[in-house]
């Protein structure tokens, strides 16, 4: 859900650079084939946004925890070098077999390792040393607080953490959520901006993104 009014946010994707075909693609597949969960896909200028960070920042060792038909595993891979990876994490086979097929297509399935398990647990599996350079967290809010805290003990300095749909259609505002999902997202947001460890940033980009930067 956007926090911007439909016009608004039309003008904004109207002046973003448009997705390519590739994307478009993919984007058509998955509202034809699972039109009931198309709305967890992030849209054409957040996937713009994703893969612009990761060229900023040079980044080369990502992990993405959530990762659907692929569409923001694909705008991550295609910001790192050659040499980068992309760890992406995702319980569902049937969701991630369309991913992989558009990894192919885009000559960047070879950056990509796919983990089909509970993120929490290939999250915890990972070395406990600062290795990775940026992430992006994208799927069961409930588990926010664990995949952040994984995530950030393993950022090197200087390293991003993403966090999806942080204000929840502005639910957030609400003192009482009537869902968990919005209570997790909320005790989310407070842990990370108390977090000394990180400088953060919350954007009012479709549903909300939070930038955390792991201090120096
Ligand atoms: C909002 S969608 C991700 C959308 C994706 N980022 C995109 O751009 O299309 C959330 C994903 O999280 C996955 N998921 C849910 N619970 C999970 C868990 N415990 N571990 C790993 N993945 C999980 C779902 O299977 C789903 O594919």
């Amino acid at each position: 859900m956007d926090v911007l009014p439909a016009d608004l946010s039309d003008y904004l994707l109207a002046h973003s650079s448009p997705a390519d075909e590739l994307l478009r693609e993919l984007a058509e597949e998955t509202a034809r084939s699972f039109p009931d969960a198309l709305s967890m896909q992030i849209s054409h200028d957040e996937g713009e946004f994703l893969t612009m960070l990761v060229r900023i920042t040079g980044a080369r060792r990502a992990v993405e925890v959530g990762v659907f038909t692929g569409y923001s595993s694909l705008c991550i891979a295609r910001g790192l070098p050659a040499d980068g990876t992309l760890l992406a994490c995702d319980v569902s086979e049937e969701w991630t077999a369309v991913a992989r097929r558009y990894w192919e297509r885009a000559g960047v399935a070879d950056r990509i390792e796919l983990r089909i398990a509970p993120a929490i647990e290939t999250l915890r599996a990972l070395p406990t040393e600062e290795h990775l350079d940026i992430a992006f967290i994208d799927a069961d809010k409930v588990s926010y607080p664990d995949y952040y805290e994984e995530i950030v003990t393993r950022l090197c300095p200087g390293g991003l953490v993403l966090l999806d749909n942080v204000l929840r259609g502005g639910r957030v505002l609400d003192p009482d959520p009537a869902d968990e999902a919005t209570a997790a997202i909320m005790r989310t947001n407070d842990l990370v901006v108390a977090d000394p460890r990180v400088d953060v940033v919350m954007l009012p980009l479709r549903d909300g993104v939070t930038i955390a930067r792991k201090r120096s």
